[in-house]
């Protein structure tokens, strides 16, 4: 079974258009969170474009007093204020990605043999609390980039499912995405590196996805279910993506 953590970008998003506290983060994040997903992703990006250090914090302290059992997941590219904020907060996970500021979004996973040395450096500096950290990585990454991922030390990869998403009512390219998918996901599972998934992924593009690539600890979904949510709600929303993840 694949557990749901829930990105709330997208809400932090919509309520940055105007100078008012709604529709509320926290206040998402309980409704997902009670209707059973295992956790909360967020994505502080510089620009605060959509997740803000306040939300960071206060999303901390819900998670810390009233939902003990969930897991709190923080991405971000490891610059020195990221590094702070991480060990303010000590979420349950880290997810390191090399995005560069004035990115639109998340795009591309990390050159694990170029960045060895640097990500080692980040990833020691992070384990020294028992977090776990999981480095965002290529579909096509394949054996010799997971095993530099898992010399720097670090305990996941999560695989970018962004080209899958973008090509799979295309049954060619969708079948060739989910084979470098696949291949990368066992040449990391064979080694002993725990592996998630992120990006894109929706509820009309995990059947395959889940059928193709076996073994997926974790989704981080959230500009999908944001999307599915504002037809549904956000409750019936998670309730359905844990069903398609189960
Ligand atoms: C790492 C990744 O693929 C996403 O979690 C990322 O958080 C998306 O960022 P935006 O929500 O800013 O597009
Ligand atoms: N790591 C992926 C994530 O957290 C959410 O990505 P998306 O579903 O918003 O594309």
């Amino acid at each position: 079974m694949t557990l749901l953590s829930v990105n709330l970008n997208a809400v932090a998003q919509l309520r940055n258009r105007r100078n008012l506290p709604w529709p509320s983060v926290t206040g998402i994040a309980r409704v997902v969170l009670d209707a059973g997903a295992s956790g909360i992703t967020i994505h502080p990006r510089p620009d605060e474009r959509h997740i803000r250090r306040t939300d960071v914090f206060e999303l901390s302290a819900l998670l810390r007093a009233d939902y003990p059992q969930a897991e709190f997941n923080i991405e971000g590219y490891p610059s020195e204020d990221f590094l702070d904020l991480i060990e303010m907060v000590n979420p349950e996970q880290v997810t390191l990605v090399p995005d560069d500021p004035a990115q639109a979004t998340s795009d591309h996973g990390w050159d694990f043999l170029g960045k060895g040395n640097f990500l080692t450096s980040v990833v020691q500096r992070l384990k020294r609390e028992d977090r776990r950290i999981s480095l965002f990585c290529d579909p096509d990454a394949g054996p010799a980039g997971v095993a530099a991922a898992k010399a720097t030390g670090a305990d996941r990869i999560e695989l970018f499912t962004g080209p899958y998403g973008a090509c799979y009512e295309d049954p060619t390219r969708a079948e060739a995405e989910l084979a470098a998918l696949a291949g990368t996901c066992q040449a990391a599972l064979d080694i002993g590196l725990g592996v998630n998934a992120g990006h894109d992924l929706t509820l009309e593009n995990l059947p395959a996805f889940q059928t193709a690539v076996p073994g997926v600890a974790e989704a981080s979904i959230g500009h999908g279910i944001t999307a599915d949510a504002l037809m549904m709600g956000f409750a019936e929303a998670t309730r359905r993506y844990i069903a398609v993840l189960a």
